[in-house]
């Protein structure tokens, strides 16, 4: 039995409890059809539970989701079917070449043997790997497995595909090399992406992207929504006397400044006005002065309170003109 909602993923109040860590605290999201949806936030948010309860691979403690239009806990060889894996762990066969590895996973999968040659090739050639199909898996580097992996993933045309921090681990050209091919993915395939990464500058490519945080959804939009939402603009400056700077940036202007980078950083809602006043009545010497807009960093900032790196390593303490911002 199958209930429709018309959304790739549909998830109401889910729940994940590990004895008494609540790791997933019932969150509600949509993923619609085609969307490149993405879950950020820092270790230990709770994406890799709530991924794995929507790949059929945990069992909620509470709520429902429905993944292809079918009920995880209920319809759960109906969501596989309908589903593509690319998680954190390699599960290649190593020992094995790159093209036995996905005709194991085509006879897995039950795909109709005429079809199968043909599609392993289509998917080898999405992540340019058609020209290394021979080669056994131990020989690869960490980015040739991973782009397999998303072969792999991809070989048995799911509606959904699931990418648990794909890019993790991989050197920046690797990475990059890597978005392009769900980038191309997004406009050959019929299909919706579900993905999580804590890395900001990926998050961007998303359609919209849902913040998590100790096991709760802050805010679900698009990158761009997120940062106008934000509502402020950097601005840096390089002063002669930065404690005199910050001092009268408080009295001044009732703006709260931190010396970061190296340089004096607060944040102000309209930069380009407010850098005139700035230097007509900051009465300390300004060698410099930058403006920038709001990045996801500062929209993970203004939502949580802390930033994403001080989230994964608690160290606590820097950025505190973030924190200024998030004063909102
Ligand atoms: N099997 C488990 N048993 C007990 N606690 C768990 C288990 N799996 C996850 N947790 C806990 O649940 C919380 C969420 O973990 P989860 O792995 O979902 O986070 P994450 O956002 O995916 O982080 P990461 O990026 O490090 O994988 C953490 O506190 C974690 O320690």
């Amino acid at each position: 039995m199958t209930e429709t909602s018309g959304s790739a993923v549909s998830v109401r109040g889910l729940k994940k409890v590990f004895g008494k860590v609540e790791a997933v605290k019932g969150i509600d999201f949509e993923v619609a059809p085609g969307e490149v949806f993405g879950f950020l936030g820092p270790n230990g948010a709770g994406k890799t539970t709530t991924i794995s309860m929507l790949c059929t691979l945990a069992r909620p403690s509470g709520g429902t989701a429905l993944v292809a239009g079918h009920d995880v806990v209920r319809e759960r060889d109906e969501v596989r079917r309908n589903i593509g894996l690319v998680f954190q762990d390699p599960t290649l066969d190593g020992y094995l070449t790159a093209e036995q590895n996905l005709r194991f996973h085509a006879e897995l999968y039950g795909l109709p043997r005429a079809l199968v040659g043909e599609r392993i090739r289509q998917v080898m050639e999405m992540v340019a790997l058609w020209d290394r199909k021979d080669g056994k898996v131990m020989t690869f580097s960490g980015g040739m497995k991973r782009r397999l992996e998303i072969a792999r993933g991809l070989l048995h045309s799911p509606r959904v595909l699931f990418l648990d921090e794909p890019t993790v681990g991989l050197d920046p050209q690797t990475r990059s090399a890597i978005w392009g091919y769900i980038n191309k993915l997004r406009r050959t395939e019929d299909i919706t992406i579900f993905m999580t990464t804590h890395y900001m500058d990926e998050a961007e490519y998303c359609d919209r992207i849902a913040i998590i945080d100790h096991g709760e959804i802050v805010v679900i939009d698009s990158p761009e929504a997120l940062k106008a939402s934000v509502g402020k603009d950097r601005v840096q400056i390089q002063t002669g006397d930065d404690e005199a700077a910050i001092g009268a940036l408080r009295e001044r202007f009732g703006v709260e400044a931190a010396v970061h980078e190296g340089q004096v950083t607060f944040a102000v809602p309209s930069g380009e006005q407010f850098v005139p006043r700035l230097f007509a009545e900051l009465g300390v010497p300004i060698k410099s002065v930058s403006v920038s807009r709001p990045s996801l960093d500062d929209v993970f900032m203004s939502y949580t309170g802390t930033t994403i790196r001080d989230a994964e390593s608690d160290a606590g303490g820097a950025n505190q003109w973030m924190r200024a911002m998030a004063r909102r």
